[in-house]
């Protein structure tokens, strides 16, 4: 579905990714996993047209998609839950997930807000709020619920769980679980290996603009020092 080759980009004249490849398939969840400042978000804003790909290749379903707007990118099928969530805080949960709605591949069984909150039963309790006075977990979801309103193909959640409370983490897992179980293909990026043994089928881990190593759940059991290696100061 998603497949990215020696992909290098930057900011202006500072290059922060030198070869970056990874691949998802149809229904996978695949995790991206680094210490802070190693080139994830910068890996997800190229490959949403948001910063452009400097070389290398970005595939999705089959066509490239380097030099395309952010606009076009979405339209392809790839949704972002950014880091730090930016939900429209004047505007109610309601309001948040109408404003997303759109079935731009005619998926067969869309999103409704309906089902949004059959998956976050916590934001149906707080569908007149706005944004801004929501906890950072209803955020949260209101984040995922917005992205998903839009029926991505892909969906990819950047530190979905940073700063949250442990029981407020579980409840968005459980959430990737069960999109997992739907065939929902998902990227996640997150420090938290061991709960998404669980849940990703493949990970990767970026380190200094570079994937430096991949494996399956139990090839990270297996290699569970260097991964701490990997992941710590
Ligand atoms: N807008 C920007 N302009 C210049 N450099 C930036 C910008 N945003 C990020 N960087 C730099 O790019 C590098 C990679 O940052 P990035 O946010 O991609 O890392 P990350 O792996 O996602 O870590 P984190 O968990 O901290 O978000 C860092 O050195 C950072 O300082």
């Amino acid at each position: 579905m998603l497949k990215v080759q020696n992909l290098t980009s930057g900011y202006d004249r500072s290059q922060i990714l030198f070869d970056i490849s990874f691949e998802v398939g149809a229904g996978e969840v695949v995790c991206l996993m680094g210490r802070n400042g190693m080139g994830k978000t910068t890996t997800v804003r190229a490959l949403m047209g948001l910063l452009p790909a400097w070389d290398g290749a970005v595939e999705f379903e089959g066509r490239q998609l380097n030099g395309m707007s952010a606009a076009r990118v979405a339209k392809r099928g790839l949704g972002l839950v950014p880091e730090g969530r930016q939900i429209f805080p004047n505007l109610t949960v309601h309001e948040n997930l109408r404003v997303a709605a759109a079935n731009r591949r005619g998926q067969p069984d869309p999103w409704t807000v309906e089902r949004i909150y059959e998956l976050f039963p916590g934001l149906h309790e707080r569908i007149g709020s706005h944004g801004n006075l929501l906890s950072g977990g209803e955020q949260q979801m209101l984040a995922i619920g917005r992205a998903l309103m839009t029926n991505p193909s892909l969906l990819i959640l950047d530190e979905a769980t940073e700063g949250l409370a442990p029981v407020i983490r579980d409840q968005i897992w459980d959430c990737i679980a069960r999109l997992r179980g739907l065939g929902q293909s998902i990227v996640v990026i997150d420090k938290h290996v061991k709960r998404l043994l669980d849940v990703a089928d493949r990970f990767y881990v970026v380190e200094k603009g570079r994937t430096v190593w991949s494996g399956d759940p139990d090839r990270v059991r297996a290699e569970d020092d260097r991964i701490k290696g990997y992941l710590t100061v």
